[in-house]
């Protein structure tokens, strides 16, 4: 290859350096991931280990989760000032430290800081990943990518439902954690050799962190109701599967419905299955309707909360169909909650757009850890603590998620009256959904009065 071949070839966006750049820089979410989502397929091993109850065991997570949502915003500014190479690296090492520390725990202490530096590294890792995208992609492909990068890296979680829960069954603990140690480790390393924060630069800082900037970026993010419409959209969509896959979904599937630790782990495989496929899809039905992206939210909320009422509903324990109709709900939360990122990115200008971008990604596991403690303490509270639940006690503990999806919904349907209202101030009229249909021809027009 010529010189001038050679330059064109390190610096050109969306070709196949660029797909390797992000390949590298998504298997460090995906290893986050494994390491975010280890404690739910671990949960009831965790409970023996360290004989605590369920309440106990939800406190792991959600403290993991509170770290995660806490460092969200300064994680961001740091992003801006350091780049994602170095805060990917730190983010992988970090995890490996807290998943190490957790191989060798036999006390809750030393599990308590493992969960806290799982929960620190991983907050720096997703949004290094959608900081990297438009750096190396055309600015047309973003969403797309941004979409595969949520997508792809739940395979974490595959991860951890698979390989993780054998040698978990097998081996034992302090190889199933070693093990997703040694490929934080790996990734880390990974990462430190290839990874360039733009196609000119390995390494791009940015302007010195300013009080003044930070506080200016802060206010005008959460002022703007497209923001706070962000922020519900992530809370209302992403809660319930994060719960599933983080925490209940595994106690639930095997204490609650009697399934075996393998039909388990399948149905937790296809949770991430369904996020593949219903990803490529939700992002071209918001790519063609952009005004409607309120609706896709709602209609992924309104699945959610139909899977669970059929499970809930269902005398006693559920049949293998209706569990199947809970999971491919609940697989549609995740990329229902990247178009909170949309949001973000649409309705705020480039300059505060990590900082957008962190004040949303922090509602879907805010509400994901209350549900979780929520959880955990009705279970403890039917069961004085003790780790024997039945199928009655979980169909207790989960009703409280519709608690957190009617605040949820509120929430959006609020922001997005205040988000259109500004939106006409600026000239762009969103017609009601029932009128642009009559139109359509899917209403008549006196049905639409009555309306
Ligand atoms: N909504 C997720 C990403 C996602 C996409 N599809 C399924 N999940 C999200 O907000 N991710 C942030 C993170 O740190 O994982």
């Amino acid at each position: 290859m010529e010189a001038r071949e050679r330059t064109e070839w390190m610096t050109m966006r969306g070709g196949a350096r660029a797909w390797a750049v992000w390949g590298i820089a998504l298997s460090a979410y995906v290893v986050a991931v494994l390491h975010r989502t280890s404690l739910g397929v671990a949960g009831l091993d965790a409970q023996q280990r360290f004989g605590i109850g369920a309440g106990a065991l939800a406190s792991f997570a959600v403290l993991q989760l509170l770290v995660y949502a806490g460092l969200q915003v300064p994680v961001g500014v740091l992003l801006d000032r350091f780049g994602s190479l170095r805060l990917i690296v730190a983010g992988a090492l970090i995890m490996a430290s807290g998943q190490l520390l957790m191989a060798f725990a036999d006390g809750l202490t030393g599990a308590v800081i493992a969960r806290v530096l799982v929960g620190a590294g991983d907050a720096m890792t997703f949004i290094s990943v959608l900081r990297l995208v438009p750096q190396w992609f055309p600015t047309k492909r973003v969403p797309v990518v941004n979409q595969l990068s949520g997508i792809v890296g739940q395979l974490g979680q595959v991860l951890s439902a698979v390989p993780l829960a054998a040698l978990l069954a097998g081996p034992g603990w302090t190889t199933a954690f070693v093990s997703a140690a040694a490929t934080g480790l790996f990734v880390a390393i990974l990462a430190l050799v290839a990874l360039h924060d733009t196609p000119e630069r390995r390494v791009n800082t940015g302007a010195a962190i300013s009080a003044r900037k930070l506080g200016q970026d802060l206010r005008s993010a959460w002022q703007h109701p497209g923001t706070r419409l962000g922020l519900w959209t992530h809370f209302t969509t992403q809660f319930t599967g994060t719960v599933f896959a983080l925490m209940w979904g595994y106690p639930f599937l095997i204490a609650g419905e009697g399934l075996s630790r393998g039909t388990a782990s399948t149905l937790l495989t296809l949770f991430v299955l369904v996020g593949m496929i219903g990803g490529p899809l939700i992002g071209v039905v918001v790519q063609k309707h952009p005004l409607r992206r309120s609706w896709v939210v709602l209609a992924v909320v309104a699945a959610n909360a139909l899977g669970w009422g059929l499970v809930i509903a269902w005398p006693g324990r559920a049949p293998m169909a209706v569990l199947l109709i809970l999971v491919v709900a609940l697989g549609l939360g995740g990329p229902g909650s990247m178009i909170g990122f949309e949001f973000a990115r649409t309705f705020n200008p480039p300059n505060r757009l990590g900082t957008a971008t962190g004040i949303v990604n922090v509602g879907g596991f805010v509400a994901s850890l209350v549900t979780i403690e929520l959880v955990g303490l009705i279970l403890d509270a039917r069961t004085g603590g003790r780790a024997d639940y039945d199928i009655t006690d979980f169909k207790v503990a989960m009703s409280v998620q519709y608690a957190l999806m009617a605040i949820g919904v509120l929430g959006i349907l609020r922001t997005r009256r205040l988000a259109r209202r500004r939106m006409a101030a600026e000239g762009v009229h969103v017609r009601p959904l029932r009128e642009a249909l009559a139109d359509r021809g899917w209403f008549s027009s006196e049905r639409i009065g009555k309306g």
